[in-house]
């Protein structure tokens, strides 16, 4: 006979209670690695093991719980077993509800300190400076192409790449009022009023496009002034009390934007391989015909396959750039070891930004 609405929320209870119990004694064998941490000096977050944790969980998955669900439902266990051996600080483009935050609590699970920043430069100060253990600052978008202001901090910075997450970013009018009347400026990030400048162009075509700090921050003064309308995700709207007077209007429907996190290679040296990793270098090339082919031989030659290739302006007025490269695989794989050797040899300027298993 099948069981009653009463016998299946019991029989949910007492699993509950059984998952409560289990996790308890996960948190404790975590509190107990902690320790062995403490007493080494070795690093609390170790996105690699996490990586492992989930990509074999989903492997062993039966159902019906969905791969997607489970590896969120973990990063959230694993965020709050890490927040009991040490707490994590992570700092962000702020203030709350920007979709830097989204991607450091989407990556690092909630149980982190907030480090809220005014801008991408204080992010990277304030995790080079141990104000922070880890930055996360967006590096790219699906629409608008590099974030060149994280990518030029990224050439000097002492920090280094230890993960990725990308995000589905969709962007809304936010506003005090519902409708599209009356709406004299619209604030947003400057990327942001880029990602959605044929909408405004086509509905406010006279309207006053103002650059702000961030997106939250443009929310956080429509919700002080009625004729000013903002552009930012949900978060923000919710974090400041705003409606949605038009919804989604990114120009793009697929519009992504992939984060970078950073830190000093004395609070995570390069995590070691997951199985699915990622290399990012940059290097500049002697001014010659040629040398950007002869660059890019080694990669060929040696079997690496390449997923990004971006220009930078060295700014020495002389028309010459930084090339920003990420490939696919280790350097702890020999023919990834060799490509980047011989990238190394080649190159005018070579640094290597990071070595990170590889995002969604
Ligand atoms: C428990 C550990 O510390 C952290 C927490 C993990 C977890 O909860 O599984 C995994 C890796 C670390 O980020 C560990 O290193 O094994």
């Amino acid at each position: 006979m099948a069981r009653t609405l009463a016998q299946l929320r019991a029989d949910i209870d007492a699993v509950d209670r059984e998952l409560l119990a289990l996790l308890n004694k996960r948190a404790t064998f975590a509190n107990e690695v902690g320790e062995i941490k403490r007493a080494e000096g070795s690093p609390v977050f170790r996105p690699e093991r996490e990586a492992q944790v989930i990509n074999g969980l989903q492997a062993a998955n039966a159902g019906p719980l969905k791969a997607d669900n489970v590896a969120t439902i973990w990063r959230e266990i694993m965020s709050a077993c890490r927040a009991l051996e040490a707490p994590q600080r992570v700092a962000y483009l702020g203030p709350a509800g920007t979709f830097s935050e989204q991607a450091a609590v989407q990556f690092f699970g909630s149980s982190i300190e907030h480090v809220p920043c005014v801008s991408f430069d204080e992010v990277f100060q304030a995790a080079s400076a141990g104000t922070a253990d880890f930055g996360v600052v967006p590096v790219e978008n699906s629409t608008e192409g590099v974030v060149t202001r994280s990518l030029d901090l990224l050439l000097t910075s002492p920090l280094h790449i230890v993960g990725e997450i990308s995000l589905l970013v969709r962007h809304h009018l936010l506003r005090k009022d519902r409708s599209l009347e009356g709406i004299q400026a619209v604030l947003a990030h400057p990327q942001a009023l880029a990602q959605c400048q044929g909408w405004l162009s086509k509905h406010l075509p006279e309207v006053e496009r103002r650059a702000v700090a961030s997106n939250a921050e443009g929310a956080r003064l429509a919700a002080q002034h009625p004729e000013w309308a903002a552009i930012a995700g949900e978060r923000a709207g919710s974090e400041f009390g705003l409606h949605i007077a038009a919804h989604a209007i990114q120009d793009d429907a697929f519009n992504r934007t992939r984060f970078a996190v950073l830190c000093l290679p004395q609070v995570l040296a390069a995590p070691q391989a997951s199985g699915r990793d990622c290399v990012s270098l940059v290097v500049s090339v002697p001014n010659r015909p040629g040398a950007v082919h002869d660059l890019l031989v080694p990669l060929k030659q040696h079997g690496v396959s390449m997923t990004r290739f971006e220009s930078r302006p060295a700014k020495s007025g002389q028309w010459e750039y930084f090339f920003f490269i990420d490939v696919q695989g280790h350097p702890s794989q020999p023919h990834v070891a060799a490509a980047l050797a011989d990238l190394q040899r080649l190159a005018a300027f070579y640094k290597l930004l990071g070595t990170y298993p590889a995002g969604d």
